[in-house]
């Protein structure tokens, strides 16, 4: 079924993308700044803001490292943001916002480097009139956050001294399990008060993750059958086909379970689950995402499954096996495939179980949550062919192809009442015009406002760790004989077990 065009011009798709609070002047402090995530998704993001005119004119932005690349930092973020594309190739417009990027080399644990950074800030203030407000990103390896955050504190950086707002941006991960992350809570929140700390998911800032409240809460027709008694199951499913681009030290130590699904896939399903906020305030969608995750069952073990790719390929190309990636052990035990069973016993979804996955070197990227409605009698279509029968399927489209579509059955042409599959399918890029955002423009634009509505907040990341961190030990400690899936397949037998248990199938 064809793609249902809404008559929305493009002029009232980039008059909405304006905020009505431009944020106030401001220095973005981006520690980390040689690194990958900077150089990939915070500058681009930071450059496209400007071009839509959401930065305040008053403005600034730091990188912070290691290395002295005063010399060369300019000009690479300059050539990162133009290769990264989806940003207008205005280079007027560049070099005037790439003057107002800077760059201070120390370590992180250098307390003479941290003094002269608050003088070196003090002094940008007077040069670009950002009245003491400081945004730091802490782009950086998960064990710097709590030291940076302390010496923020111990160089009288965080605000308390007054002379602007000081608001803290900590990357994912945030903890590894439920006690460091208990650990980090503490040490952050010793220097800084919880409002002020924005523990970010870039996953929360994907416009379609945020359309999965206004679809549920605005439309009539699906606002009153989200719930047991009319949906079957939900799946949720983070695929991507890459490998681990790399990153082989972070991701021996992360796996699959603590790098997605710990936090993209739990965020999204509390966007899933939750029951309508009083309000899109920061507090009340929090607090309804806390009692979805505290309606959550103690996972069994027996409910997940893992894996870990062997040698196989993605597309047309032969791609090597986890165990031969870069600095990767050859014994490896760290799984790059996680799924489990939920349950959330609460009024709302008692008896609906939830599947998640996430998993890297799959056949295809792919981010969707597929809900399954329960069916009616079927015995009024007994003297007809069934293929037609299934249930009806709502996908949300996270990515690539952003969208929504229903699958139902439709009588097929003919003097029968046989019945087959059709779907409608509703596509933001058709709808909108191609989006360039990355998730990161929201979330910087939020924090310069001081909106934690799409952060994570204390309690939260806790609860996720607490399902989470039994099952991590459980899998530490009996060893699987990996790999167990070919790279570009759809993962181990084991997964699809798991649902097979119960009558069911992965529906991408
Ligand atoms: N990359 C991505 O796509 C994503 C990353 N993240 C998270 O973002 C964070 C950063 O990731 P990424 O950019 O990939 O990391 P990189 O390893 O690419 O960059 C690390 C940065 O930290 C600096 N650094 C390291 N040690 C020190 C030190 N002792 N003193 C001063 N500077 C130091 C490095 O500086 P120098 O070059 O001078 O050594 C570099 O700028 C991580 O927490 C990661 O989990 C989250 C989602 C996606
Ligand atoms: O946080 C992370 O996310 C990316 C996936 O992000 P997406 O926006 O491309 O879906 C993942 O590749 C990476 O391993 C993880 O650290």
């Amino acid at each position: 079924m064809a793609t249902t065009g809404i008559n929305v011009s493009q002029e009232q798709v980039e008059a909405n993308k304006c905020k009505e609070n431009i944020p106030e002047p401001c220095i973005v402090v981006i520690f980390g700044a040689s690194g990958d995530l900077t150089k990939r998704k915070l500058l681009p993001a930071l450059y496209h803001l400007e071009q839509s005119n959401l930065l305040p004119t008053d403005f600034a932005v730091v990188g912070v490292a290691r290395r002295d690349l005063s010399a060369t930092f300019a000009h690479d973020m300059h050539d990162g943001i133009l290769a990264g594309g989806g940003v207008d190739k205005d280079e007027a417009k560049l070099d005037k916002f790439m003057e107002r990027v800077q760059y201070f080399a120390t370590e992180f644990d250098n307390d003479e480097g941290f003094e002269k950074l608050k003088a070196f800030l003090a002094d940008l203030d007077k040069k670009f009139g950002t009245k003491g407000n400081r945004l730091f990103y802490l782009a950086v390896a998960p064990e710097f956050f709590a030291d940076i955050t302390q010496r923020l504190g111990k160089h009288g950086m965080t605000g308390e001294e007054g002379g602007g707002w000081v608001r803290v941006i900590i990357e994912k991960p945030f903890g590894t399990d439920l006690e460091s992350a208990k650990k980090l809570n503490s040490e952050v929140n010793s220097v800084l008060h919880e409002d002020q700390i924005f523990r970010i998911d870039h996953y929360l800032g994907k416009e379609t993750v945020q359309n999965i409240l206004v679809f549920r809460f605005g439309n009539g027709i699906f606002e009153p059958i989200w719930n047991r008694n009319y949906i079957d199951s939900v799946q949720i499913t983070a695929a991507e086909s890459i490998g681990i681009e790399g990153r082989g030290p972070f991701y021996e130590a992360a796996g699959a379970l603590r790098d997605v699904l710990q936090n993209h896939v739990m965020e999204v399903l509390s966007f899933v689950a939750m029951e309508p906020p009083d309000s899109f305030e920061a507090d009340a969608v929090r607090f309804e995402k806390l009692k979805v995750w505290k309606a959550i069952e103690p996972i069994r073990v027996e409910d997940t499954a893992r894996g870990q790719y062997g040698p196989g390929r993605v597309g047309d190309r032969p791609v090597v096996g986890y165990r031969e990636e870069e600095r990767v052990s050859k014994e490896s035990q760290t799984e790059t495939y996680a799924a489990m069973k939920l349950e959330i016993e609460n009024w709302r979804w008692a008896g609906v179980p939830f599947y998640i996955r996430a998993a890297k070197r799959l056949e295809k990227r792919v981010t969707e949550v597929v809900i399954t409605f329960r069916q009616p009698p079927l015995h009024l279509f007994k003297g007809s062919s069934n293929k037609g029968m299934e249930s009806n399927v709502l996908t949300l489209r996270i990515q690539p192809d952003d969208g929504i579509s229903l699958k139902f059955g439709a009588k097929l042409p003919g003097p029968t009442t046989n019945v087959a599959q059709v779907e409608m399918n509703f596509s933001y890029a058709d709808a909108f015009g191609k989006s360039s955002a990355n998730g990161y423009e929201r979330l910087l634009l939020d924090a310069m406002l001081g909106d934690g509505t799409l952060f994570a907040e204390r309690e939260g990341v806790e609860t996720t760790w607490a399902l989470m961190t039994p099952i991590l030990e459980a899998w530490k400690a009996q060893k699987v004989d990996f790999p167990n899936y070919e790279a570009g397949s759809w993962g181990p037998k084991e997964a699809d077990e798991l649902l097979a248990r119960d009558g069911r199938a992965w529906k991408v």
